[in-house]
């Protein structure tokens, strides 16, 4: 059975009790923790940056899955990595050398993840699907969270799963951006590997169960 991968993201927590919201995670079944870095130009809205992805470190006992909406990202990414990112995503828009910073990532001993925004076709990857560990279908625009999931996405992990298996790739499919109940079980079906999660789940009453809820979706698409 097919293990999907739950990666609630800090964006939608308590910024002032991130000590708490991480051991929340901790106990929960979420496998990843996933850490949204804006930079006000690359998207219209600024998150957190180093110094916070290093004190989130401190307390998460599970990999950070770092995703930078971020222009010029190859600036940073060693110092993501010294702040304890496990997966580091980048843009496909925002790099002009994408091959080559694929390549640093690796170096770095890193996964190496790229995102790709709403109106970018997953064509775009054909040349680099071999060399990265993970492709981050954004199913809103980046920059905010809580915002309403683009129906379109569906067709594109259906696209981008053909690509995977054409070019004998291991990429994980990662989708972020409106995820819930409602539409986790049809994305999984579609190919979904990974699912972000912010506002659904931290937003909700009870953030563990929610976790739990999205993790055993699989058990449910079995029968
Ligand atoms: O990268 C982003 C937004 O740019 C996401 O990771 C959001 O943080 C997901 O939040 P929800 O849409 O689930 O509220
Ligand atoms: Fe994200």
């Amino acid at each position: 059975m097919k293990n999907t991968i739950i990666a609630p993201s800090i964006l939608a927590s308590d910024f002032a009790n991130l000590e708490s919201e991480s051991n929340m995670l901790n106990r929960s079944e979420a496998d990843w923790f996933h850490i949204d870095i804006m930079d006000g130009r690359f998207v219209p809205n600024i998150s957190f940056g180093i110094p916070v992805t290093a004190a989130i470190n401190k307390h998460a006992q599970k990999p950070l899955d770092v995703h930078l909406m971020i222009v010029e990202p190859e600036k940073y990414l060693e110092d993501f990595k010294n702040a304890g990112a496990e997966t580091l995503t980048v843009h496909y828009e925002a790099c002009t050398h994408l091959h080559r910073t694929i390549g640093q990532i690796k170096e770095l001993g890193c996964k190496a993840g790229v995102a790709l925004n709403p109106h970018t076709p997953v064509s775009v990857l054909e040349d680099v699907i071999q060399d990265i560990d993970l492709v981050c279908v954004m199913s809103v625009n980046p920059g905010f969270g809580g915002q309403k999931f683009i129906e379109n996405t569906y067709d594109k992990i259906e696209k981008l799963a053909s690509l995977i298996k054409k070019s004998n790739s291991n990429a994980l499919i990662e989708i972020d951006g409106g995820v819930n109940l409602d539409n986790a079980p049809k994305l999984i079906k579609a190919g979904a590997d990974v699912l972000v999660a912010g506002s659904f789940v931290f937003n909700s009453k009870n953030p563990e169960d929610t976790i739990k809820n999205l993790k055993s979706i699989n058990n449910s698409l079995v029968s």
